[in-house]
């Protein structure tokens, strides 16, 4: 899953006769709408990192396949749920919310597979289906792990569908969170009081030419601005050596125990010295990996990870979310950043987060300085 699902097209010929309710319609004008394009698709089917932890996850685990029922929470062009059925499934209920769900059933039935794998457009709240499932499957993480909240119709689809004994792909998702260097935050301070000049501008010549102050709107001018280049975090394929500190665990879900409670909110402290010989913290780099455990009465034979931490070679789309001090903090040898991470759903749309860190750095032979507490905002 990637970020490119809040773009906002809802004359994407997106199912709306199956929503009842209201903010469902929204949820598919603001989320869905894009999963309908094959493009879209297509740039996750591309993405070689996640491809081969998928594939490899399901065919070096090929026993825990063979013979069962399995459910594709969310399966888009069906390609998890047609690896499935090549490693033995008996039966996958392929579940996608979305007119992709024509294109998988084309590609279901192109690749012989029509047998075992039954296509069922649908948001998986709504679906019903014969049986509960050995395994659920599902490719639900979004940038930092939990934007696009996807893990809630896991969970909900879980609850309802997934044996006692049942299994989850992947078993565990883990966040992490680390000091970064880069030059990403001059621009976009840059950018910020340009587009601040570019107010004072228009401004003023709205009230020379037009005889309007608009004055007023200066500070939600300056606060709307500030949040959208100041606060909130920028998509980055970041090298590992702009990594500045052990990366810390905020974060772990066993796929099988989380609970919705687990995924609304998320608060962690973290403790990570600075790597010496680094003179600021620009901002911090958050990302997420996977893991491939089968459950604890079946391990998998092989455990695969799946990670988007930063990479020189093994880069994914979702690459890291960048969160950008203004100003960098300056740092000394010995200095150790002590902290705490909140995330939280986004009030307008609970798709989206609002990220809290209030952080310090512990500095020896001196008293401790006061917290700062920096909100940031993933879009
Ligand atoms: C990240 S894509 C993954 C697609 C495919 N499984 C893959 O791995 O290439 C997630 C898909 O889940 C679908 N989806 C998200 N929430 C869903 C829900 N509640 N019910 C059914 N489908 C959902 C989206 O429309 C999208 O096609």
């Amino acid at each position: 899953m990637n970020g490119h699902g809040n773009g906002g097209c809802a004359a994407a010929g997106v199912p709306r006769a199956a929503f009842g309710k209201a903010d469902k319609g929204a949820d598919f004008a603001n989320y869905f709408c894009t999963y309908a394009f094959l493009y879209h698709q297509k740039e996750m089917l591309s993405d070689r990192v996640r491809m081969d932890a998928y594939y490899d996850s399901i065919f070096k685990n090929a026993r825990h396949f063979k013979g069962k029922t399995v459910l594709d929470v969310g399966t888009g062009s069906g390609i998890l749920a047609i690896w499935s059925a090549q490693a033995g499934a008996r039966k996958v209920y392929a579940v996608e919310a979305t007119d992709m769900a024509t294109h998988a059933r084309a590609l279901v039935a192109g690749n012989k597979m029509e047998n075992v794998v039954e296509v069922i457009e649908g948001s998986v709240e709504d679906i019903s289906l014969p049986e509960q499932v050995d395994i659920i499957i599902s490719e639900w993480m979004g940038y930092f792990l939990v934007r696009e909240s996807m893990f809630d119709s896991v969970i909900y689809a879980r609850d309802k569908w997934l044996k006692p004994t049942g299994m989850m792909y992947p078993s565990h998702a883990r966040m992490w969170l680390a000091p970064m260097q880069t030059n990403l935050g001059e621009r976009k301070m840059q950018e910020y009081q340009h587009a601040m000049d570019d107010w004072s501008r228009f401004t003023q010549e709205t009230l020379d030419q037009y005889g309007v102050d608009m004055g007023v709107l200066n500070t939600p001018y300056r606060a709307e601005q500030q949040k959208y280049f100041l606060q909130t975090s920028v998509w980055n394929n970041l090298h590992p050596n702009q990594i500045i500190g052990e990366p810390a665990l905020v974060k772990e879900f066993d796929c099988l125990k989380a609970t919705l409670e687990h995924t609304a909110s998320l608060r962690s402290q973290f403790r990570i010295p600075i790597d010496p010989g680094n003179l600021q913290i620009a901002g911090f780099a958050g990302w997420f990996d996977v893991h491939f455990r089968g459950c604890a009465s079946d391990a998998a034979d092989n455990d695969v990870e799946l990670t988007t931490a930063p990479s020189v070679s093994d880069t994914t789309h979702w690459g890291q979310q960048v969160f950008l001090l203004h100003p960098p903090i300056n740092t000394r040898n010995g200095d150790v950043l002590v902290g705490e991470l909140e995330v939280t759903r986004s009030k307008q749309n609970h798709r989206l987060m609002d990220v809290k860190v209030v952080h310090n750095l512990e500095r020896r032979d001196s008293p401790p300085a006061q917290p700062t507490i920096s909100q940031f905002h993933i879009e």
